[in-house]
């Protein structure tokens, strides 16, 4: 009988959500999506701080909880800060999360991620065809964004044993790849969460807020698969009860109620019955 999400991560759905303590995040980002991961993170109760200048490290670094690391903007210093911050999280064993944007893209982005996977990064996610890319498969992905075709289950089973074979070398890191089905690998197991709405892929910043917000729970001491699965099904049942409340509004309206569900759904214990996911 395959285990529910539910009951894999039982503790977790009853404890996480609303948080009991604020972790304090550092995300060096994206300009585009950059105030959207800020106010997500106040918006559960977590604290962003957005400071990526590598002198700044020994210091900031004693305060804050956990990092986040998205390549949506590679810019000469931006490199230098996103290297430098991923070695330093990995001396100091600060938790670590590392968005894969854009590296089906360019082989450039491509390089930076393989890069900062050396560290052992706690969490390593993007889109399904980011992270098809990443684990060298074709992906049919365009810019920063997921491609449905990549979404098929020949293809989800195909990039499952592909990530098997890298916790193999990464024992330490769990993968989490986003779409209508999202995908989580580690070397403790294999699950699929089947939450959220097609709308959230029509709106810039949600894979980036997933990055931001999880890092905020391995901030607070959850596992790392205990903080990915949390953290896209909470954000995927937010957008469900948004998109049931926006039966006139745009998607821009979808987006506000999302939002704004991030700081609500929390107090509804019973959240965690709309939860679909299974073990693989
Ligand atoms: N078609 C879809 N149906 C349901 N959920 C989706 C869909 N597309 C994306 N999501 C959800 O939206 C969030 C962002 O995923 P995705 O769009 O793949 O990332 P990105 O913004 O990095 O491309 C994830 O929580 C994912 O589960
Ligand atoms: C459009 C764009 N271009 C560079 S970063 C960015 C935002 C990507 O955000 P997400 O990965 O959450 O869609
Ligand atoms: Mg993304």
């Amino acid at each position: 009988m395959t285990q529910s999400i539910t009951e894999v991560f039982a503790d977790a759905f009853k404890t996480t959500f609303p948080l009991k303590s604020s972790p304090l995040v550092d995300c060096i980002t994206n300009p585009v999506t950059i105030e959207s991961m800020a106010n997500a993170l106040l918006y559960i109760d977590a604290k962003p701080v957005m400071a990526d200048l590598p002198e700044e490290f020994p210091e900031l670094f004693t305060q804050i909880d956990a990092l986040l690391l998205n390549l949506g903007h590679i810019s000469p210093e931006r490199k230098d800060s996103l290297l430098a911050a991923g070695r330093y999280a990995a001396e100091t064993h600060k938790p670590a999360v590392v968005d894969l944007v854009g590296v089906a893209a360019t082989q450039l982005r491509y390089d930076i991620g393989q890069q900062l996977l050396q560290n052992h990064p706690n969490v390593v996610k993007g889109n399904i065809s980011e992270v098809r890319r990443f684990a060298g498969l074709k992906s049919t992905g365009r810019g920063v964004d997921g491609s449905q075709l990549d979404q098929s289950v020949t293809a989800l089973a195909e990039l499952t044993k592909a990530l098997q074979e890298l916790t193999e070398r990464f024992p330490n890191t769990t993968f989490l790849a986003t779409g209508e089905t999202d995908l989580v690998v580690s070397e403790k197991g294999q699950w699929r969460l089947e939450n959220g709405v097609p709308q959230l892929d029509r709106f810039t910043g949600t894979g980036d807020i997933v990055g931001a917000l999880t890092a905020a729970l391995l901030g607070i001491g959850l596992s790392n698969d205990e903080a990915v699965v949390l953290t896209v099904s909470y954000f995927n049942c937010c957008a469900e009860v948004a998109a049931a409340q926006n039966t006139a509004g745009g998607i821009a309206s979808f987006r506000e109620k999302t939002l704004d569900q991030l700081s609500l759904l929390a107090d509804q214990a019973d959240w965690v019955q709309m939860v679909k996911g299974e073990a693989l």
